[in-house]
This record gives C-alpha cells, sequence and structure tokens, in this order.
C-alpha cells in the first residue's frame, strides 16, 4: 500500500549481484518528495540497478525498497511513477501524436498532448512518424513521454547521452520545469554539466556503494581542490617543498620569462600568502576551482586508497561525509 506521506524512494541496506559481481552493496538511499537528485558515478557503479530496483524490474538480493511507502512491484505503486530507461523503442511508422495518445490511453488524468509536446519542444512534430525524428528528437519524445501519465516520482537513466547541446538544453529545461511544477525527480548520468544543470543533491556511486550524498555545492566543497598556476621567473629560485596544503606540482612548462606549473591545494588563498610570505618569484597567477568530475574521482580514489568506509547512507544529515585527503 501506498501512503500520502510515504517518502517517494526508500531503499535500505539493499544488496543486488549478478553472478559474482556486487552491482550493489548495503546501499541505502532516500529520497524526499520536491527533490531533484543526481545519481553520479563511473560506468558500472550501480546506477541502472538501482534505478531497475527502484522501478521493480528487478528485486534486491537482500534489503527492501519502497517507493511511495509501497512495493515497487505491486503495478499500485507504480502509478505514480514515471521512467525512462537508458535505450528505447519507439513504433517507426506512428505518428508523434498517435505515439503519445497511446500511452495517455493508459491513465486516467494524463497530460494533455499538446502540453506535453510544447514542454518538449515537440510540437511540430506532431505529424510526423516517428522512425523519421533525429536522434535527439526520439530522447526528447521518450522523457516527455515518461510525463505524460503525471507521475510524482520521475527516473531517468542518462537522458541526454548523445544528443547535441540544444537538445540538452531543452530537456534539461523541460524537467525544471516539471520539478517547478512538485515533481520529485532522479536523474543518473556521467555528464557533469547535467548533474550540475538539474540536480541540487547529488550521490556520488562508485563500486555499488555510495561514496557521498550531499547538496551539489558540499560535494564540490568535499574535494575543495584548488589548482593554482603561475609562472616562475627563470633562475628565480622558489622552493615549493613544504608549501601548505600542497598535494602536488605538475611538470613544469618553459613559457617566455620562466616556467608554467600549476599547484593543486586545498586552501588556493592559503598557499598563495606561503608564496608570497616566502619570496618565491611568480607571475600570471590564476586559480580555478574544482569540476565536479574532479570532485568524483578525488571521493573515488580517497575510499579506494585509504581503505576508508562509504559514506553511511543518511551521511547528508547524520554523518560527514568521508574525508578527502588534503
Ligand atoms: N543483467 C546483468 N547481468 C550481469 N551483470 C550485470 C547486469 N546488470 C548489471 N550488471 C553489472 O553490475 C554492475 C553495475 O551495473 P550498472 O548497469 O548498474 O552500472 P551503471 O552505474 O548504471 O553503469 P553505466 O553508467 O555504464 O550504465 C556492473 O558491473 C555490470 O556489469
Amino acid at each position: 500500500m501506498t501512503t500520502a506521506t510515504a517518502p517517494p524512494v526508500l531503499v535500505e541496506h539493499v544488496t543486488r549481484r549478478f553472478g559474482a559481481v556486487t552491482a550493489l552493496d548495503d546501499v541505502s538511499l532516500r529520497v524526499d518528495a520536491g527533490e531533484i537528485v543526481g545519481l553520479l558515478g563511473p560506468n558500472g557503479a550501480g546506477k541502472t540497478t538501482l534505478l531497475s530496483l527502484v522501478t521493480g524490474l528487478r528485486t534486491p538480493d537482500a534489503g527492501t525498497v519502497r517507493v511511495f511507502g509501497g512495493d515497487p512491484r505491486d503495478p499500485a505503486s507504480r502509478t505514480s511513477l514515471g521512467t525512462t530507461p537508458q535505450e528505447t523503442g519507439l513504433p517507426d511508422t506512428l505518428k508523434v501524436r498517435e505515439v503519445v495518445d497511446f500511452v495517455a490511453g493508459h491513465y486516467a488524468d494524463p497530460m494533455p498532448r499538446g502540453e506535453v509536446l510544447a514542454r518538449f519542444g515537440l510540437t511540430d512534430m506532431a505529424e510526423r512518424q516517428t522512425g523519421a525524428l533525429s536522434g535527439g528528437q526520439k530522447r526528447r519524445l521518450a522523457v516527455a513521454l515518461s510525463l505524460v501519465g503525471r507521475p510524482r516520482l520521475v527516473l531517468l537513466d542518462e537522458p541526454t547521452t548523445g544528443l547535441d547541446v540544444e537538445a540538452r538544453h531543452v530537456l534539461w529545461q523541460a524537467l525544471r520545469d516539471y520539478h517547478a511544477d512538485g515533481a520529485t525527480v532522479i536523474v543518473t548520468s556521467h555528464y557533469l554539466e547535467e548533474i550540475e544543470a538539474l540536480a541540487e543533491r547529488v550521490v556520488v556511486v562508485g563500486e555499488g556503494r555510495v561514496l557521498a550524498d550531499d547538496s551539489l555545492a558540499r560535494v564540490l566543497d568535499l574535494v575543495a581542490v584548488r589548482r593554482v598556476s603561475l609562472t616562475l621567473a627563470s633562475g628565480g629560485g622558489g622552493d615549493l617543498a613544504g608549501l601548505p596544503g600542497l598535494q602536488d606540482v605538475t611538470d613544469g612548462t618553459a613559457v617566455p620569462g620562466g616556467t608554467r606549473v600549476t599547484l593543486v591545494a586545498s586552501d588556493a588563498d592559503v598557499l598563495v600568502r606561503a608564496l608570497v610570505e616566502r619570496s618565491v618569484p611568480f607571475a600570471d597567477l590564476e586559480v580555478r576551482g574544482a569540476s565536479l568530475e574532479e570532485a568524483f574521482l578525488s571521493l573515488t580514489s580517497h575510499v579506494e586508497d585509504a581503505g576508508t568506509e562509504p559514506a553511511e547512507p543518511s551521511a547528508r544529515t547524520t554523518q560527514p561525509a568521508p574525508e578527502v585527503t588534503r
């Protein structure tokens, strides 16, 4: 039975194996109503498996999965769920409007066809056979179909893989608008840009475990790595060893006036102050922050290198995510 107050998604201590492969290893995740969550992780991390448990396509070997408090295998639990898997097929000879109408026929109160098409920039395609759509238009239609039943929970597995920039932006805007209407959305992606564009909360998955679960900003903060590039004056000395928070120094490149190096450090301000105090002769200082990809790689390698236990499922509220080597 689903309940009005139950969270859209509640995954508790779930393990799922495929033969010798443990795709998910004691994973827990709670997603509350109205959240928009990005599942980020490399190939084989377990993202698709996690979604397949939430959609009821698969069952866990251990642990429980609940959708709005109900068993996702129960069709009643899935009436409020819309999903687009990584790969979808559309009937080539049906027109776009016919496909939308076909899906709408399964719901008591579907979104009007005109609204579905408008949200995804497909209004002009209504009379076209789906076989004649471009790859980007097909993908937009596939995602649009997941919203026809006005689901309260939307699960999308790599929604914009293979799309060009424009198609990606149309799709992101449609998802942001639908989320703004009150829906709960979970998106998996390899595209860091996609997670940054869509997610307010990021769950980093690696090797079947939750490595971090926090706000987008906090995941970036977790590995507040800064890259400080500067040109060291030729023959000017400048001892870089032992600078505070220094993690790495790239090989120098000869440039006019000296050698260009990039210092990787946890705190750029402290590092630059130390450079000045040591009278290191530098020029053309440039500081930049870490990308989500860098944050993710750092999290993964930290867990691997240090043998650190992954974050507890409720890390974002009860326990700090794994500390990162700085
Ligand atoms: N049906 C299956 N049979 C055997 N192994 C599987 C099956 N499905 C998934 N796996 C394995 O489980 C692990 C997790 O796969 P999963 O597809 O969930 O990862 P993912 O994070 O979604 O990866 P991707 O980003 O490439 O889609 C992988 O090692 C994968 O090979």
